[in-house]
């Protein structure tokens, strides 16, 4: 086998290891999946510069996101489904994170439940919430965090309805995969996935399936959503939910600047600028390439953070130098988990710690709380 040097390296294993419905569910953006590629694209167009003759010794990625001491401004996004990556994926992932000194977000939407999570994760396990038309359940999630000693409730804003992902509807996705023909055979090309699934009682969704009433139709996940998620949600909404949680909040899924200067209002602690990995408003800018205007808007009032597109240790430092106080990965992690399960996120998280090491050390800085915009080329980064 290969030697697994970068993120790549875990997408192609990831593909070879998980069922296709699930890889594909991990790899889409809605529509033409123009948004998908512009959040990488664009990191690819800004250019750093070289500097020499710097002492490059006792070199340290570490700062902090909320207030929570971290070993680089890497933190895990949350992704729905993730234990249908790998069995006990969500786990995995939070056992490789506490390990490695970065958050562990988990999804609403998660296999593995809070509690079973709570287990295996450190201090730095976030819970990501979505807000759905059952206030009582979502009471009832924001205590479950609580009483999981949770440390920051990640409310993520921008997915109150579905985007389209064409894979998705043509592959009939759901949790535990439907059994038919097609799905059957896929599967038995992937032994090392189904014996994982075969010994883990967790398949489905942790945190909904026995805990709300109702569970309406779980046979595709966008007539689920569309029937659960609450499409009024609005920022009278975010008051009640920072008021029930009472600790750190970190808004998610903002990219314009009056909804920036909305969340500042709001007294969350920080906010993450994402367009959800490409997933939703397809047609909408890269997240790098909205982050300098939001910086620019209310970097002083709260701490901003960044996911969507980042694949390199190089892409960290951009964000990063952009003003980002740190970022999120979605499919890296997920790339790791499939390949090669907890394993493969610590290959992740380490090969990204690595990049990002050795690339501030390039450009001249032996810290990263040091690193601004002057270590990037002028004219080939976005500016507010
Ligand atoms: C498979 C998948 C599932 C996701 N599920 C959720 C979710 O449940 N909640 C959420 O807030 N964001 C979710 N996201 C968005 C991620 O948190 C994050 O914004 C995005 O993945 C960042 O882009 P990247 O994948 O390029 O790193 C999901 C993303 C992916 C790829
Ligand atoms: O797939 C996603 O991006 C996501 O956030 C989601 C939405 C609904 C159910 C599960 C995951």
């Amino acid at each position: 086998m290969t030697v697994i040097t970068n993120i790549e390296d875990l997408r192609i294993l990831a593909q070879k290891r998980v069922p296709r419905m699930f890889y594909d569910y991990a790899d889409s953006g809605s529509w033409t999946e123009s948004t998908y590629r512009a959040n990488n694209d664009d990191f690819q167009k800004i250019k750093l510069r070289q500097r020499v003759a710097v002492n490059m010794e006792n070199r340290s990625t570490e700062t902090t996101m909320v207030g929570q001491k971290v070993a680089m401004p890497v933190a895990i996004a949350p992704t729905g489904l993730t234990g249908m990556q790998h069995a006990d994926g969500e786990i995995l992932a939070a056992k490789a994170a506490r390990k490695f000194g970065v958050p562990f977000t988990l999804s609403t939407m998660s296999i593995c439940s809070i509690e079973d999570v709570a287990k295996h994760a450190g201090e730095g396990f976030w819970f990501q919430l979505y807000v759905m038309k059952d206030r009582g359940f979502i009471e009832r999630l924001i205590d479950r965090a609580k009483a999981a000693n949770c440390s920051a409730l990640v409310l993520t804003l921008d997915l109150q309805i579905l985007g389209q992902r064409h894979k998705d509807l043509k592959n009939g996705l759901s949790a535990p995969p439907k059994l038919t023909i097609a799905n059957l055979i896929n599967i038995a090309t992937k032994p090392r996935w189904a014996l994982g699934m075969l010994g883990t009682p967790r398949r489905q969704f942790g945190n909904i399936v026995g805990h709300v009433t109702g569970v309406a139709d779980m046979s595709s996940l966008s007539s689920w959503t569309a029937q659960q998620f609450d499409p009024a949600l609005n920022w009278g909404d975010v008051e009640w939910i920072k008021k029930r949680w009472g600790g750190k909040l970190i808004l998610k899924g903002i990219q314009d600047v009056e909804d920036a200067k909305l969340a500042v209002r709001s007294g969350a602690d920080a906010l993450i600028v994402s367009n959800h990995g490409g997933r939703q408003l397809d047609g909408a800018q890269s997240s790098i390439e909205a982050l300098p205007a939001v910086v620019d808007a209310v970097g002083g009032q709260i701490e901003i953070h960044m996911d969507g597109g980042i694949r390199s240790g190089q892409d960290v430092l951009k964000a990063r130098a952009l003003g980002a106080q740190a970022v999120y990965i979605g499919r890296p992690f997920l790339y790791g988990l499939g390949a090669m399960g907890e394993a493969g996120v610590t290959k992740c998280l380490e090969i990204l710690h690595k990049e990002l090491d050795l690339t501030m050390a390039f450009c001249g800085h032996t810290k990263i709380e040091t690193v601004d915009k002057s270590i990037l080329l002028p004219g080939t980064f976005p500016t507010a």
